[in-house]
Parts: structure tokens; C-alpha cells; sequence
């Protein structure tokens, strides 16, 4: 990698068309992220959303170091400080950046707790290990738990209190960026309402928030930006009201589409395979091409240059389909 760049001032995070491969066997290579552009800000919730597989996942772990030894990986991923998340040491990741700079909040908060200790014994043993500014009991009040909850055992949490345990471990550290990946999954609506609506209050702290979802409904709650990603790719971005109000990218306009409130239209077909993009972005200049409906009003149909970026919005160049 070439030099630092400077990232903007009040940027906690900023991706620079980061990308991620696997290497599998036969020389076959699965693409699981390509270029992304990202900027995490404090007081910000950032949703990334996009269907199942399409790389959301991949894109967390290699901003915490977490990515399996057949991942190549490009671009980078740089914090305030000017270290860049892809090229960190490990020991550097470890000692200075998981749960210390980086916060992350599980998929499934009771999974992640080990069963055999109370919830006091593990965030305790958490705060002293990341040597935290807040005890067990302080982080409890953070999160909005009862002090006393924290001697339960993780079955004798409910649902709400698992989720706000998680959050406290998250937060221990006092991280400026908290990473969320599906921390929804399986949540009645209220309980999403209140998880996601904690990670809101972990913005209004000051802390950047990346709440990686397919759940748009929770994201239109408390996203003050949206990333939307198809095949590999981030489609659009820009300000959650924007673009879930008005989505310049027809697979946005589809994901609306299949809300209740959208009318349960699914999307038809799938996403192609990840190891056939290159293939597929040469023939047909974008992956979306083979399930974008035939409307020419959008903007990546009628490859518009005006549309592709203004102010903080921006869609993915497409060749007109
Ligand atoms: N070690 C690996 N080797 C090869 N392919 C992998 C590896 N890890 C992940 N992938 C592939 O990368 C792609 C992206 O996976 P990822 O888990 O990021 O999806 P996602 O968007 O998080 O989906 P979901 O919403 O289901 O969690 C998938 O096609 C997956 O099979
Ligand atoms: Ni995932």
C-alpha cells in the first residue's frame, strides 16, 4: 500500500474502494466486496443494506482484521488516526482496535454470552481486560439495564436485556465506531425497535455507527445514512431520508418495493454468483442489469453523469442497459 492519505477531519472511518476476494480452489475467485466507498461519522448511523450474500458481512470483517486466510483484499480503510484497518498488524488490531477503537455488537446478543457466567462476570472481566472508563455497573446504566440484572445468568436475561448486555460489551472499551452486524435476526419488532433505537443512542454520543441490516424498516428508523449494496458492489448512498425516500437505483427502488408498506413485491430472480461478476460486469457493464426492471426513468438506465454524484449522494456508474 502507497501512503497515508489524510482523511476528512470529521471522518472516524473512511473506506477507499475497498475490496475483498477469496481465493478458492482451481483457481476460482469469489467476489465478495468491490471498491467500496464509505465514511463513518460520529453522531451517524450508517445502514448497509443488501440481500443475503451479497458481502455485507465479508466488508465488517475486514474492517476488524476477522477476514479468513484465502482473503485478498485492496483499497483501504482508514481511521482518524491515519491507520489503515487492511494493512494493521495484527497485534495492532488486537491491542489497539477490536473493542477499543471498534466496538461489535454480535448478530445474536444470547449466543455470544457464555452461559456459565453472569452477565456481571463477563462485562467486568471485559472492562478491565479493554480498561475501559466505565465499570459493569456504569456500562449497565449506559445501556439503560438495571445494575442488578447484571447478576443474572445469560437464560435468565430476556430477550431486550441480552440485547443491551451486548451493547454494554460493545462499549466497554468506549469505542468511537460501533459495528452491528444483523444484531436483529430474529427479534419480535419491538425488541428490534429498541435494539436498533439503542444503536441510535450510541450515535447521539458522538460514537459512528455501521448497523448492517436487510431489515429496511429498522434501518429507515434510525439510519441517518443509507449504503445500499447488490453483488459485491455498494449502488447508492447518501442520506437515509433521500435515499429511501427517493431511490436513484432501481435495485433500491426494489428492495422498497418488497416493504409491507411497498406492497410485497419481491424482486424477481437472484443475485448472480459472486465468481461470475467480472464476467458478467463485462458483458453487460452492471451486475443488475439481468433483473432491472424495464424503466428508463432512472438514472443508472439513462447513465445521467448529474445523477452520479451530487452533494452527498451518490449511485454507482452503470453503462445504460
Ligand atoms: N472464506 C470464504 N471463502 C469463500 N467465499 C466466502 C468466504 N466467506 C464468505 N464468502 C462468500 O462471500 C459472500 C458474501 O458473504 P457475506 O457473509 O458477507 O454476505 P452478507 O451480505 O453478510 O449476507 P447475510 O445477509 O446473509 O449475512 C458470500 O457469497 C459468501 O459465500
Ligand atoms: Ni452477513
Amino acid at each position: 500500500m502507497t501512503g497515508l492519505r489524510a482523511p476528512e477531519a470529521t471522518d472516524l472511518l473512511t473506506l477507499h474502494r475497498l475490496s475483498v476476494r477469496f481465493r478458492l480452489p482451481r483457481g476460482v475467485l469469489v467476489r465478495a466486496v468491490s471498491d467500496a466507498v464509505l465514511r463513518l461519522r460520529p453522531g451517524r448511523v450508517l445502514a448497509l443494506v443488501g440481500e443475503s450474500g451479497c458481502g455485507k458481512s465479508v466488508l465488517a470483517s475486514a474492517l476488524l482484521g476477522l477476514l479468513p486466510g484465502n482473503a485478498e483484499t485492496r483499497g483501504e480503510a482508514l481511521l482518524d488516526d491515519g491507520t489503515d484497518l487492511l494493512s494493521a498488524p495484527e497485534p495492532v488490531l488486537a491491542g489497539r482496535i477490536r473493542g477499543r477503537r471498534i466496538g461489535l455488537v454480535p448478530q445474536s446478543a444470547s449466543t455470544h454470552l457464555t452461559p456459565v457466567r453472569t452477565a456481571r462476570s463477563q462485562l467486568a472481566e471485559t472492562a478491565q481486560a479493554l480498561r475501559g472508563p466505565r465499570d459493569a455497573d456504569e456500562l449497565a446504566r449506559h445501556v439503560g439495564l438495571d445494575p442488578a440484572d447484571l447478576d443474572r445468568y445469560p437464560h435468565e436475561l430476556s430477550g431486550g436485556m441480552a440485547q443491551r448486555v451486548a451493547l454494554a460489551l460493545a462499549l466497554a472499551g468506549d469505542p468511537r465506531i460501533v459495528l452491528a452486524d444483523e444484531p436483529t435476526t430474529g427479534l419480535d419488532r419491538p425488541l428490534v425497535h429498541r435494539t436498533v433505537d439503542l444503536l441510535a443512542e450510541a450515535a447521539n454520543d458522538g460514537r459512528a455507527v455501521l448497523l448492517i441490516t436487510h431489515d429496511l424498516a429498522a434501518a429507515r428508523r434510525v439510519a441517518t445514512d443509507v449504503a445500499v449494496m447488490y453483488a459485491s458492489r455498494i449502488v447508492e448512498a447518501g442520506p437515509a431520508e433521500e435515499v429511501l425516500g427517493e431511490p436513484w437505483h432501481p435495485y433500491t427502488a426494489g428492495l422498497l418495493a418488497a416493504l409491507p408498506e411497498g406492497g410485497f413485491e419481491p424482486i424477481p430472480g437472484h443475485p448472480p454468483s459472486l465468481t461470475e461478476l467480472d464476467r458478467l460486469e463485462g458483458e453487460w457493464g452492471c451486475v443488475y442489469c439481468q433483473r432491472c426492471p424495464d424503466q428508463p426513468g432512472f438514472a443508472p438506465c439513462t447513465g445521467d453523469p448529474e445523477l452520479l454524484n451530487r452533494g452527498e449522494r451518490w449511485i454507482a456508474a452503470h453503462a445504460p442497459c
